[in-house]
């Protein structure tokens, strides 16, 4: 398998015109599978199992009559996984990145994320996702201006409730295709023939 995942294989398997791959980045613990979780199988499990190293799920689904595959990427945000970051990177087409808003330290280390994710992936979409709104709906009137000085999208969601999380993955497949379809991303070409293994544990889903 090719290490962005996008191989001509997984089209006719899958019997997809298109695909694209999407990442989540974020501190350990912010909700990053859950959110994933959330939008697959509608479900939401509070036990908290931290992501170990990688988790690939596939999802298609038809935008404009065209079939889609989507490859999620859901990292640990544990600090010993960082050095496997590269290959996450590789040929990623969008970016959701999460924070937690009862966490002031998640927030603070939003800056880290996006300088690392925009060392690999200068152009690609980055949304940004406030999590666990649930908690304390206050905090939706606070001001998280870090998306905005950044000019990116931003999102208050919660993976328990189900509060935005459709919109923003259905959002970030939008922009991923866009992106796919109006750039010309010079490192994907250089890239394409390289191959890097990874270790994947992969999920199918579909809509
Ligand atoms: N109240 C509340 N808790 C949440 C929400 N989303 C996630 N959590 C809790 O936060 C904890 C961490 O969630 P995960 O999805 O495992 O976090 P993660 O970002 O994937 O963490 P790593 O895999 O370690 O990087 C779990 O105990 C969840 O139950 C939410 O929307 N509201
Ligand atoms: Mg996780």
């Amino acid at each position: 398998m090719d290490a962005g995942g996008i191989s001509d294989l997984d089209l006719d398997k899958y019997d997809a015109d298109e695909q694209v791959k999407i990442i989540c980045l974020g501190d350990s613990a912010v909700g990053k599978s859950k959110l994933m979780e959330r939008f697959l199988v509608d479900g939401y499990r509070p036990q908290q199992l931290s992501t170990y190293a990688l988790t690939l799920y596939k999802y298609t689904t038809t935008i404009n009559g065209q079939t889609v595959l989507v490859d999620f990427w859901d990292t640990a945000g544990q600090e010993r996984f960082r050095s496997m970051h590269p290959s996450y990177y590789h040929k990623a087409h969008a970016c959701i990145m999460v924070f937690d808003v009862q966490r002031k330290i998640t927030y603070k280390n939003l800056p880290i994320w996006y300088k690392e994710l925009r060392e690999y992936r200068p152009e690609i979409p980055c949304l940004v996702v406030a999590n666990k709104i649930d908690a304390d709906m206050k905090v939706t009137q606070k001001n998280f201006s870090f998306a905005k000085k950044q000019g990116l999208p931003f999102y208050f969601v919660s993976a328990a409730d189900g509060t935005n999380v459709v919109k923003v993955f259905k959002d970030a497949i939008q922009m991923a295709l866009s992106y796919k379809r109006n750039s010309n991303d010079f490192m994907d070409e250089v890239m394409r023939e390289l191959e890097v293994c990874v270790c994947l544990k992969v999920n199918a889903y579909s809509s």
